[in-house]
């Protein structure tokens, strides 16, 4: 579902690439945790998929595609297809939760009946079943990220991308978003997590993908978050 192949990323101005000829492969389905200190490269790997940077050199293919040789007017069908979840949040203010996640769907022309059927279904999905009227700074954190959730998977994306989703939230709130995004694994979504969260890794069991300095240094199925000797 996911490929790196050779993949280089550096920045102008920065002597040292923040990623350094990677090779990477994600199937269908995978639940993938990237780790790794500050710095190390996870938000770069991740903007790739997306397309909001092309590699130095390498190639980055997603769904079997390269995407660097994507012309520009079909990135925005690609993003259709990859979900994104971030640390903040990133809900619309002026609009209520219903209106936030009805909004992925009108900005790429669902008709008002799917708009409707999928909205309350995946607010339900997502437990917030009678709070699609509230303004998100009605809501706790958590539930805020719950949106984000269901404005991500509303449109049943293949590939889920979600960076230190839980970097804002107390534990046991962290602990139900994992949930969520276990289930969302599980209707056959391919989800690549960034985290510092080590508990969560070490809870869910799931592979782990350790950058250090642009490298992998370490690809363990069924991994936790730390360095095993
Ligand atoms: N837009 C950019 N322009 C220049 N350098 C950047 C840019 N984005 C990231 N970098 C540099 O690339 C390297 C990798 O950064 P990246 O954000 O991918 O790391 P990260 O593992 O996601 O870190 P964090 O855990 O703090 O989010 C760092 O040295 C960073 O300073």
């Amino acid at each position: 579902m996911i490929r790196f192949e050779k993949v280089t990323k550096a920045y102008p101005g920065h002597p040292h690439p923040a990623l350094d000829n990677i090779s990477v492969d994600v199937e269908k389905g995978e639940f993938v945790f990237l780790v790794g200190s500050s710095g190390s490269g996870k938000s770069t790997f991740l903007r790739l998929v997306l397309r909001e940077y092309r590699p130095s050199s390498g190639r980055v293919y997603v769904a079997g595609k390269e995407i660097n040789r994507l012309a520009s007017w079909k990135v925005p069908r690609l993003r259709r297809d990859i979900g994104t979840v971030f640390q903040d949040f990133r809900l619309l203010p002026n609009k209520t939760v219903t209106e936030n996640v009805a909004f992925a769907l009108q900005v790429i022309g669902k008709s008002r009946k799917e708009i409707k059927d999928l909205v309350p279904e995946t607010l339900e999905m997502v437990g917030l079943s009678g709070k699609g009227d509230r303004m998100p700074d009605e809501l706790s954190g958590g539930e805020q990220q719950r949106v984000a959730v269901a404005r991500a998977f509303v449109n049943r994306p293949m590939i889920l991308i979600a960076d230190e989703p839980t970097g804002n939230l107390d534990p046991t709130t962290s602990v139900g978003i994992m949930k969520l995004l276990d289930r969302i694994n599980r209707t056959g979504t391919t989800v690549v997590m960034a985290t510092h969260d080590s508990g969560i890794v070490d809870q869910m069991r799931k592979r782990v993908i350790e950058l250090e300095n642009g490298h992998v240094v370490r690809d363990q199925a069924q991994g936790v978050y730390g360095h095993q000797n």
